[in-house]
Parts: structure tokens; C-alpha cells; sequence
């Protein structure tokens, strides 16, 4: 199992191209992280990976998931989970209907779905929650249900941008070790974005660099 990007050089509209090209193979339970300054393209490779790169930038190079190609394909198959740093949840719907809605297709009958929700709710620390409003979790908590709906689809890779910038430092820690390893758990490829080096040390997979004097 590996994503792997091969020769990639994303050209934004009217801007020069971000990277120069960049090769990176990510393995199996492997959490690499990529650092950079700021509008060196970090979220922009996030997007081009997970199938939502705008249609106005050009993008070469091949990008393949367990030798799947994914050039061309729409993100809905792609197979990639993404945990951005807002921990987006759907406002309007209760935590369970979010954590139901990223539940695979294939997990069939509502008593199944409704179990599967309540399993990772559980495994989230969040049982008894499935009925509140996501505007009334903590922080933490909206990370954590927000991995939780990642998760529940299955992905065959995870990308994570940033997604525990917004944590107050006493959260921190903790929600990164649960999110980290609930990722390596599932022993699947995952790209972590972050400007925290303690973040890239909890990965505990290769740093790659990107920007000036970057080896990418
Ligand atoms: N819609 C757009 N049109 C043209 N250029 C864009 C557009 N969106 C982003 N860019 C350019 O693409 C480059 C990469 O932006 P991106 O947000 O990926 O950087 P980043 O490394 O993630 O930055 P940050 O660390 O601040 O999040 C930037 O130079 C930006 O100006």
C-alpha cells in the first residue's frame, strides 16, 4: 500500500509553477510530514492529491494510490480522507448524521450504520453524543468526531492539513496522540501539513521540506 507522487509541478493561473517537480512515496502506516513556508503550495498539493485542485491550475506529473492511478479521477473515488484544521463538520447536521454521512456507502441498513456510528463514537470518547449540535463540542472534541468521519469512509490514504493549529496548547498533545494513532492503526499512507516541528516529531515519519533550499 503507497501513495505515491511522481514528477509533480502544480502551475497556478498566472502564477510560477510550485515545485520542482516533486517525487515523494509514502508507505503503508507511514505519516510523512511536509513543512514549508507559507504559499510554497503545501495546501495546494493537498488538493491536487485529494481530486479538489481548482480548474484553473494545470498539474503534471502522476500521482498513484496502491498503483491505482489518480490523475483524472473525481475526488468521490479517489479513496483519500482529509482532515483540514477548521475540523469541518456540517453545522446543520447532529454529530452522529456528521459521523453517518462520511460512513461508507457499502456499510448497508440503518441498525448496521447506526452501530458503526456509535462504535467510532465510542472510540472517540464522544458516546452519548450523537444527538448534539456540533456547535456545542469543545475543540478537541469537533477534531476528534472530525477523524472519526474521516475514517468511517474507509480511506486508503489520509491527508491532514494543519489540523490541530487551532487547539489551545493544553489539548494539543493529546488530541495529536489520538489522531496519530488512530491513522497508524489503520496502516495507511497519510501527508501531514504543519508548521509545529512537535507535530512532525509525533508522526514520527521522514520531514520533507519544501521551498528554498528544499531537496523536493
Ligand atoms: N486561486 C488561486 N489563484 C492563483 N494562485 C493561487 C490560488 N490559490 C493559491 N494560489 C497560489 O498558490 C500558491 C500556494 O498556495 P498554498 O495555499 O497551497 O500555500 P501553503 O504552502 O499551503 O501556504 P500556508 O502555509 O500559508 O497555508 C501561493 O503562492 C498562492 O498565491
Amino acid at each position: 500500500m503507497s501513495l505515491a507522487i511522481d514528477s509533480m509541478v502544480i502551475q497556478p493561473p498566472g502564477g510560477d509553477p510550485l515545485f520542482a517537480p516533486l517525487t515523494l512515496d509514502i508507505g503503508a502506516g507511514t505519516i510523512t510530514t511536509l513543512m514549508g513556508p507559507s504559499g510554497v503550495g503545501k495546501t495546494t498539493l493537498l488538493h491536487a492529491i485529494a481530486g479538489h485542485l481548482a480548474e484553473s491550475f494545470t498539474l503534471q506529473g502522476t500521482l498513484r494510490l496502491n498503483g491505482r492511478l489518480l490523475n483524472g479521477l473525481p475526488a468521490e473515488r479517489r479513496r483519500i480522507g482529509l482532515m483540514f484544521q477548521d475540523a469541518t463538520l456540517f453545522p446543520h447536521l447532529s454529530v452522529g448524521d456528521n459521523l453517518a454521512f462520511g460512513l461508507r456507502s457499502g456499510v448497508k441498513g440503518r441498525q448496521a450504520r447506526a452501530k458503526a456510528v456509535d462504535r467510532a463514537l465510542a472510540s472517540a470518547g464522544l458516546d452519548g453524543m450523537r444527538r448534539r449540535d456540533p456547535a456545542t463540542l469543545s475543540g478537541g472534541q469537533r477534531a476528534r468526531a472530525a477523524l472519526m468521519q474521516s475514517l468511517l469512509a474507509e480511506p486508503e490514504a489520509i491527508l491532514l492539513d494543519e489540523p490541530f493549529s487551532r487547539l489551545d496548547e493544553t489539548l494539543r498533545a493529546d488530541i495529536r496522540a489520538f489522531v496519530l494513532n488512530h491513522i497508524r492503526d489503520r496502516s495507511i499512507p497519510a501527508l501531514l501539513v504543519t508548521h509545529d516541528p512537535a507535530d512532525a516529531r509525533a508522526a514520527g515519519g521522514p520531514t520533507i521540506p519544501l521551498g528554498e533550499g528544499a531537496i523536493a
